[in-house]
């Protein structure tokens, strides 16, 4: 393959999530998120926006399907809001929540866009966090009751399906930093949170692949990053391990290899941090076979041995490259060389699906009411090169996810980072192409990295 192209079939896709576009945040029966709370809560979301009202794709998702029909998507991957299909979590079923799924799958379909859907990606029903949230067992056997909900009336129509989206991010900002809802800070619960999400997917996998004939493929998306020391002082090498424990191996060593990095539970011991022993039947359960692999990629960590920070004595440091408007390093290379890692160290031969890819950057009309985005061009590109390069070396990339489709409710940032290539005003709630989104269509009609 000659680098920048891409193998006939390749899936070519944008990225969006429930919580983030919808909006429609009390209609049709949909009950409240943890994200409802939390962006409700003064001082934990950027000048207090909240997801409201978003992008409005509850009402306006007919056009937002047209939209990636012009831009030649094959495929769109969106989250469905659990509230909006039990308001409480588990019990009674709102049929409005699932028909407003059921449209948007048939919009898709009636354009030749294949629905790639993840089912949880951050958004519980607030009425699980009262029963205790992921730090609590029995969430991850509602998930599953509502996982199985779904599959039953919707996999005749969804040939993918993602069960978590970053277990990592739900865990450690949710329930340590708490920079993410339910906004807790409690280590522990945070262990028990990352176990309970990654025992939900077995547990979802167990219902799909039990549940008679299914369709599709189904898979978990991981937000994985290169780390690497900032120095070469043994100790920040130390600490680059440490975080690669954390951030890829507390994840992915279980999904693929059956139990936790013993490295790191030798660590969190050592902190007073006795992670209770799992059940060898969930860690057996949590390693069985996906379809794929969904890698959410955006840079690398850099780090430096710090004594004084008590959980893994390390702190991330700024690094030398160009930043997006997140401040995160533009780094492609990361992207090579981490699916290199996976193919050599977890996955093989799993296809694997780039679920989120993409870049803030600061965003205005212009006079002549473009929007022009060369940085955000020139990162997909070098990102989509780095896709290229692996897929020639062997690694099986079979797609590639764009975060994002348009400009959203970027979390705790609110609206102040935009991710998409549609520029919204989201006061008019117009839509506008980015330099990016014309750039994007291209690549697809080619099948190839363009100009
Ligand atoms: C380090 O970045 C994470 O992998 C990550 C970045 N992102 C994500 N995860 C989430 O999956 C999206 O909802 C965010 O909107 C998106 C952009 O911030």
């Amino acid at each position: 393959m000659t680098e920048g192209r891409f193998p006939e079939g390749f899936l070519w896709g944008v990225a969006t999530a429930a919580y983030q576009i919808e909006g429609a945040v009390a209609e049709d029966g949909r009950g409240e998120s943890i994200w409802d709370r939390f962006s409700h809560t003064p001082g934990k979301v950027y000048q207090g926006h909240t997801g409201d009202v978003a992008c409005d794709h509850y009402h306006r998702y007919r056009a937002d399907v047209e939209e990636m029909a012009r831009l030649g998507v094959g495929a769109y991957r969106f989250s469905v809001a659990w509230p909006r299909i039990f308001p409480q979590g588990r019990g009674q079923a709102n049929p409005k929540g699932l028909d407003f799924y059921r449209r948007l799958i048939d919009a898709l379909r009636e354009r030749g866009i294949v629905p790639v859907v993840t089912l949880y990606h951050w958004d519980l029903p607030q009425a699980l966090q009262e029963r205790g949230g992921w730090a609590h067992r029995d969430t991850a056997y509602r998930f599953a009751d509502y996982a199985a909900y779904l599959f039953d009336r919707l996999d005749e129509a969804v040939p993918y399906w993602i069960t978590q989206n970053e277990p990592f991010v739900v865990a450690i900002l949710g329930h340590v930093t708490g920079e993410h809802a339910p906004g807790l800070q409690d280590p522990m619960a945070g262990f028990r949170a990352a176990h309970h999400l990654l025992l939900s997917h077995a547990l979802a996998l167990q219902a799909y692949r039990e549940g008679g004939r299914r369709h599709g493929r189904i898979g978990i998306t991981l937000n994985l990053s290169p780390v690497e020391p900032a120095g070469d002082d043994p100790e920040d090498e130390a600490a680059a391990r440490r975080l690669d424990g954390l951030l890829n191996r507390w994840f992915l060593d279980p999904l693929f290899r059956g139990a936790y990095p013993s490295d790191m539970v030798a660590h969190f011991a050592g902190l007073g941090l006795p992670l209770p022993e799992p059940p060898q039947e969930e860690m057996r359960a949590i390693a069985a076979p996906i379809d794929f692999l969904g890698v959410n990629y955006y840079s690398r960590q850099l780090v430096r041995h710090e004594p004084g920070e008590p959980l893994m004595a390390m702190r991330q440091v700024e690094g030398p490259l160009p930043k997006t408007a997140m401040g995160w390093e533009v780094y492609p290379e990361g992207l090579r060389r981490l699916l290199e890692r996976l193919r050599h160290e977890y996955t093989g031969e799993l296809p694997i699906l780039i679920t989120e890819n993409g870049a803030a950057f600061d965003d205005a009309v212009s006079p002549d009411g473009a929007v022009h985005d060369p940085a955000r061009v020139a990162y997909l590109r070098d990102h989509l090169l780095a896709v290229s390069r692996a897929i020639d070396d062997g690694v099986p990339v079979r797609g590639y996810f764009l975060w994002s489709l348009m400009d959203n409710f970027e979390w705790a940032h609110g609206y102040s980072k935009r991710f998409g290539v549609l520029y919204v005003d989201f006061d008019t709630q117009a839509r506008i192409w980015k330099d990016s989104a014309h750039w994007y269509r291209r690549v697809i009609e080619a099948n190839a990295v363009v100009d």
